[in-house]
């Protein structure tokens, strides 16, 4: 059975009063137990997810005989009364209103062999999802934006007449190309997003093609294509990048829109801190104010009652205001067993998409632009050999890329096949994985500089100890799935940015001297001496 003949099941098993919802409703794709279906405006979308949803999905289950949920999507073409009623000069195009919005961007993402990792994100870009295909596509000089008019009720202000992925700084952007309406830093700082996380930079695979083609059709329609889109997968595969991604976009796409990017982590802290300090609104208004809420490992506010409590209005009030919630998780909804039902309710309103370990092409694509965009020489082979030695996390790839590289540079030898071997040797161990915790990096990284523990979480700065604790930081990003909060929190309760700092201070230093390469990899090998031996 196809999505077709279901949803023609789906008219025939409603009452009439329910199928009345329907007319113009349009089923667009099934994409493994989701099936999207588009409506034509938000209040129809709130019918089918409240009212609706539970005998649609059961129709749909029954038919398929398997358990299918539904995402909704509005696209005001399906509306009749917008509809041309006679010939007219044409206009200049607007993101939802023509015939096949997203659904081209998803559907042809999923069965379009030919959109492999290996393009460059300028292919969407030049046939953006509001162009029916058979229109030329514009040439990437031509900025992507320039074919959206705004919106009616558009809440975004302007689409800018920028490509997207401007942020990611003046070496991204192509000769000829428009400078960033505002500047860089100035944008970054306020929406909180890193300059190399883009669409750009992101290589695109079967593992995780679904999500990537949600995030873009979010950020081109923010509030109107899913709502919430939520993303999970395994530490280390995409998910932040993901998340920035779409605020650089919709930042390029439409000036003034208001982004912001948050840990659950930070969010509560800040609503701890909020409390304390009696400043409730300013909270609210800091989160609540916003166009593009994306919010990052939700399920850190497991067992944390008020902060659930607090985040369910901070949904509520964006939801009901059409404004867009990107949430990841390392887990599907579904599996966050304490979080409030309530809560996971509404994930399940939106898209739920999932990233899967990248395969063997997808990781040698990655290693070939992180070594592109960070200036790293390596042959192919040697990418090759990493990629095929580090297979799950894509953090950790890239930690592999950056030892190989940093050693070579420091021996001032060519980065070749015996040289990779020799570095990774130690790094990836054969057999089973054992688990590193952050207490014994921090006791490794003190006793092998013979310092205590207290030292590596206190304040002084003398330069042996900043250099420990950076080391400390930098092991436990790279060798456990900790999350930047979490790390800060465990040396003394810093700030996320320090750990950020650290980790790239220390990738510096270790191609630049040799004392910090070696300090790195001998307490790697006693750390993982230690996990082999627990
Ligand atoms: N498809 C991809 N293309 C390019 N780089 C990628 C891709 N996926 C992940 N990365 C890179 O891998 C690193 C880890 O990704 P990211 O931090 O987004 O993972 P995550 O899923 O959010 O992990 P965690 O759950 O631990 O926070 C980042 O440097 C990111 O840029």
């Amino acid at each position: 059975m196809d999505l077709g003949d279901a949803w023609t099941r789906v008219l025939a098993g409603l009452p009439p009063n329910q199928r009345a919802w329907l007319t113009n409703s349009r089923p667009v794709t099934l994409h493994e137990s989701t099936a999207i279906v588009a409506v034509p405006d938000d209040f129809t979308r709130g019918q089918l997810e409240t009212r609706l949803r539970p005998d649609l999905e059961r129709i749909l289950s029954e038919s398929f005989g398997r358990d299918i949920r539904i995402a909704v999507t509005v696209d005001p073409s399906l509306d009749p009364e917008l509809q041309p009623q006679a010939p007219t000069p044409p206009p200049i195009r607007e993101p939802l209103r023509t015939e096949g919005s997203y659904q081209p961007t998803i559907q042809s993402a999923l069965t379009d062999p030919d959109q492999s990792h290996t393009q460059p994100y300028r292919q969407p870009a030049q046939q953006p999802i509001a162009q029916p295909p058979q229109e030329q596509a514009p040439s990437y000089e031509q900025p992507a934006a320039q074919q959206y008019a705004p919106q009616q009720n558009q809440p975004f202000g302007q689409p800018t007449q920028q490509p997207f992925g401007h942020q990611s700084g003046p070496d991204s952007r192509p000769p000829g190309a428009p400078a960033p309406a505002q500047p860089a830093t100035e944008a970054q700082g306020e929406a909180r997003l890193n300059p190399k996380y883009t669409f750009e930079t992101f290589v695109i695979g079967s593992s995780n093609r679904f999500a990537h083609a949600a995030a873009v059709a979010v950020a081109e329609a923010p509030g109107k294509a899913y709502n919430p889109q939520l993303i999970y997968g395994d530490s280390g595969l995409g998910k932040t990048h993901l998340l920035h991604a779409i605020g650089h976009y919709v930042r390029s796409l439409y000036t003034g829109a208001r982004v912001r990017y948050v840990s659950s982590e930070e969010f509560t802290n800040d609503f701890i801190n909020a409390i304390r300090d009696d400043k409730a609104s300013q909270f609210q208004r800091r989160y609540r104010d916003v166009d593009v809420l994306l919010i990052d490992d939700i399920q850190f506010l497991e067992g944390k009652i008020q902060t659930q409590e607090e985040f369910f209005h901070t949904f509520n009030t964006l939801h009901n205001a059409n404004k867009q919630i990107v949430i990841s998780s390392d887990r599907a909804p579904k599996r966050l067993e304490a979080l409030e039902d309530r809560l996971r309710n509404r994930f399940e309103w939106g898209l739920i998409t999932d990233i899967q370990p990248p395969d063997l092409e997808t990781r040698i694509a990655i290693l070939r632009k992180k070594a592109a965009t960070e200036r790293l020489t390596a042959p192919p082979e040697v990418l090759e050999f990493i990629a095929s030695k580090v297979q799950t996390n894509i953090r950790e790839l890239e930690g592999a890329l950056i030892r190989v590289t940093a050693f070579a540079s420091l021996n001032r030898q060519p980065v070749d096949l015996s040289l990779a071997e020799i570095v990774l040797k130690d790094l990836i161990p054969e057999g089973s994985k054992p688990e590193v915790t952050s207490s014994m990096i921090m006791g490794q990284t003190a006793s092998y500089f013979g310092l205590s523990i207290d030292d590596l979480c206190g304040s002084s700065r003398s330069r042996v100890l900043v250099t420990a604790r950076q080391i400390a930081m930098y092991l436990c990003r790279e060798l456990t799935d900790l999350s930047l909060p979490k790390i800060g929190q465990q040396f003394g309760g810093r700030d996320h940015t320090t750990v950020m700092h650290a980790e790239r201070k220390i990738r510096q230093l270790m191609s630049e001297r040799r004392s910090v390469f070696n300090q790195v990899t001998e307490l790697t090998n006693r750390i993982k001496h230690q996990a082999k031996q627990q």
